[in-house]
């Protein structure tokens, strides 16, 4: 089987358990994302709730994450979610060790080596160079940056801390240079995306100003306008 790629740059949009990423809601966004994508060109990923992603990938052909795997095997595990289950349910990869799910170093390098292996996508999650060193140190496919304090907040990473995506890039090149850098947090206009591609990232990972925006779309068009 070929191994997943995904065309760059990338804005990946984590729904989150926000209230509107709940049934309908997951719906609306993955719309405005199969709208805005075939107008643009440009890849759009959802990381939606796991009940969600066979239903959007079956209604829109979007790439869809999921937003966590659980580093089990199947077996006699219960609320537990393992990597056959999203990948039958049609995840092209997941995230790992996002700010709001962390995993210990054991955990990470047995979900980044069960997804290679499985012939998904990895997306680890980091929140400065340092830890950043020792993910791209494990090979995922991409390695996103977010400063925790500006998660879900007006202020981009772009604006607040370019240093930690330049940091973040020289690090990941050093290291490994096939690992993707994403950046994210605050993330909320073109402006924000273009500074992040131009600083060496290969795309975005954000959630609010999507998931909350009344016209997701809108917002999509102009995430992607300056790219
Ligand atoms: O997964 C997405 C990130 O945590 C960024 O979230 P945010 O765009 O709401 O700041």
């Amino acid at each position: 089987m070929k191994p997943t790629t995904l065309k760059t740059p990338l804005v990946l949009v984590n729904l989150k358990c926000y209230t509107e990423s709940i049934g309908n809601g997951a719906h609306r966004i993955a719309r405005a994302a199969r709208e805005v994508s075939d107008e643009s060109g440009i890849t759009i990923a959802l990381a939606p709730l796991y009940m969600d992603i066979h239903p959007i990938i079956h209604h829109y052909d979007i790439p869809v994450f999921a937003q966590h795997v659980d580093p089990v095997e199947p077996g006699a595990h219960t609320g537990r979610m393992p990597l056959p289950a999203i990948k039958s349910a049609g995840a092209i990869g997941s995230l790992v060790n996002h700010s709001e799910y962390r995993l210990s170093v054991a955990d990470i390098e047995k979900n980044v080596t069960a997804l290679r292996q499985a012939q998904m996508l990895s997306c680890v999650c980091s929140n400065n160079v340092a830890t950043t060193k020792a993910l791209a140190a494990l090979g995922p496919d991409y390695v996103a940056i977010e400063p925790p304090e500006l998660i879900g907040g007006k202020m981009s990473v772009s604006e607040a801390n370019p240093e930690i995506i330049t940091g973040s890039v020289d690090a990941v090149r050093n290291i490994n240079s096939s690992v993707k850098v994403l950046t994210g947090a605050g993330i909320h206009s073109g402006t924000c995306v273009k500074t992040a591609v131009e600083l060496g990232t290969e795309g975005v990972l954000l959630a609010s100003s999507v998931v909350k925006a009344e016209d997701p779309a809108a917002i999509l068009r102009d995430l992607v306008s300056l790219l």
